[in-house]
């Protein structure tokens, strides 16, 4: 956990960007530690306007000016839904630094990103094993190219994805414990 993350301390229940390149296991974790955590599950793919997701179909990388208005309409969605029910997972690549602090600064509350990391190899047969995404395995070197891994200043815990999914959600919901309100006891 970074020392920023360390720092973290959610207001009611964890507000979580589960943040990888394409094929790390965004939606597969993130709707998981949703489910686990009891809040929301936002996928950032379902956020993307319709011209986004035909470019990247078409094997285009998008680009800052693609991703801009996309992330600061996911970040909107997740500070309603932390308005609503005090916390909400999403997965959204927010591959570059100035794309997380967009998003923390549309949500406006403490965050904690998620980092799923790995090696190309299984990030590319993944990617290649599902048959009905429209993200294409070629466009994954550009992911991996924009990426920026978090550093110690982001507020971020960085997961291996050669774990499998049941104790890749335990690690999660053991570091979100420490950085959330213990529920108050019954009176
Ligand atoms: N830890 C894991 N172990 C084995 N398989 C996994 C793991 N995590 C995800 N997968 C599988 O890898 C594939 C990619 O996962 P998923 O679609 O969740 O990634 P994603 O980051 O949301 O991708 P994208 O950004 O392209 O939508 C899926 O078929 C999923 O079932
Ligand atoms: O920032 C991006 O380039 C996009 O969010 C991609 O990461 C895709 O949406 C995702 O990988 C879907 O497969």
């Amino acid at each position: 956990m970074s020392t920023a993350a360390s720092q973290v301390r959610f207001e009611r229940r964890p507000i979580v960007v589960v943040m990888g390149v394409s094929g790390s296991g965004k939606s597969t974790i993130g709707a998981a530690l949703a489910q686990r955590l009891g809040v929301p599950f936002l996928d950032a793919d379902d956020v993307h306007p319709a011209a986004n997701v035909r470019k990247m179909a078409s094997g285009v990388p998008l680009t800052d000016a693609d991703r801009w208005p996309w992330l600061g309409a996911l970040g909107a969605a997740m500070r309603e839904h932390a308005d609503a029910e005090g916390g909400v997972v999403s997965g959204c690549s927010a591959l570059k630094r100035a794309y997380r602090q967009r998003l923390m600064d549309t949500i406006g509350r403490p965050v904690l990103f998620l980092v799923l990391d790995g090696c190309r190899e299984t990030l590319f047969a993944r990617m290649s094993a599902r048959g009905d995404h429209y993200m294409p395995p070629g466009l994954l070197d550009s992911q991996l190219a924009d990426l920026e891994r978090p550093d110690a200043a982001e507020p971020a815990l960085t997961l291996s994805i050669e774990q499998d999914v049941d104790t890749l959600v335990e690690e999660a919901m053991a570091a979100l414990a420490v950085l959330t309100p213990s529920p108050s006891p019954a009176s």
